[in-house]
């Protein structure tokens, strides 16, 4: 699977780009380290390049650049404020989003993913290029309205020592409240970075508790399309998403941003309609939308 990949200089931006080929999607991702919706939006595209095999070449790649640290690839890009991704191709930029729109990031990595890929054998050709909301019920409000954007002055960084002091100075303690608030702001995201999401124990290739286990076996044998999130990896999420979701275990099945349940759940859903999932499946025709 893609990863998103962290970029330390310009030499190393230079060399990553040169070794894509032209038609490879670059997903670029600028934030800065002391900018809270930065957190949400770095974890919301990690899970969505964990969607994306790894290919060789490359189809598509996920990096991350540090704006401050990096002021000319951030003004190259037009970097007014973190976080703020831009797909590329070939050099060109096809789409800017600036603040941290997990909904809005997602559906334009897969529409632009979607194009440009069908050359390169990944089996999930066509189906990344747009999948329709899946449960007409279900509110597909954009985002989370916490898009707070941090200002940042691509040209005029401050050194590292003037950074962490803005991130002092400008990070006052969090009452608990406010802690949860944005713990949630988060999880909302999180829950929405991909149209289907497993919240499991692991990772799909070495799930470490039966349950997900067997979730992720579901799901592969419906070649279903999913981003995941390893809770283990993150005991802020794992103790927040059973407040969040008010479902007490994991494995946790969102589709559209809605919790469908655990494992008994889903076995319930998948015996109540066969064709549960099905839409999201890499192998349904296309066509079919
Ligand atoms: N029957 C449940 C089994 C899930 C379960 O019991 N999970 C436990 C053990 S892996 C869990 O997540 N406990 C809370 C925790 O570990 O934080 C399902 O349908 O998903």
């Amino acid at each position: 699977m893609s990863a998103l990949t962290e970029i330390t200089s310009e030499a190393d931006f230079s060399s990553h780009l040169s070794a894509l080929s032209p038609s490879a999607l670059v997903v670029l991702y600028f934030h800065t380290p002391w900018a809270a919706p930065c957190a949400q939006m770095g974890a919301v595209l990690a899970a969505l390049a964990s969607q994306y095999p790894a290919t060789t070449p490359p189809t598509i790649s996920f990096v991350s650049i540090n704006a401050e640290e990096l002021p000319d690839i951030s003004e190259e890009y037009d970097v007014s404020a973190v976080p703020f991704v831009v797909c590329l191709r070939s050099g060109q930029i096809l789409e800017s989003i600036s603040g941290s729109d997990a909904v809005k990031v997602r559906d334009a990595v897969e529409r632009h993913a979607g194009r440009g890929n069908s050359a390169a054998g990944d089996p999930m050709d066509g189906v990344r290029a747009h999948i329709p909301p899946p449960l007409s019920a279900v509110p597909r409000e954009d985002g989370p309205t916490t898009a707070t954007q941090a200002p940042v002055t691509a040209s005029h960084a401050p050194p590292a020592d003037a950074a962490n002091a803005t991130a002092v100075a400008s990070a006052p303690a969090l009452t608990p409240e406010q802690s949860r608030e944005a713990l949630f702001a988060r999880l909302e995201q999180l829950v929405k970075a991909a149209s289907v999401m497993l919240f499991m124990k692991g990772t799909p290739s070495s799930p470490q508790c039966g349950f997900s286990r067997q979730l992720v076996g579901i799901l592969r044998e419906r070649s279903v399309k999913y981003g995941f999130f390893n809770i283990l990896a993150d005991e802020d999420v794992r103790q927040g998403l059973k407040e969040y979701a008010e479902w007490p275990t994991f494995p946790q099945l969102w589709v559209a941003g809605e919790l469908v349940g655990g494992l008994d759940i889903v076995r319930e859903e998948i015996n109540a309609d066969p064709e549960f999932l099905n839409q999201f499946s890499v192998n349904k025709p296309t066509t079919s939308a």
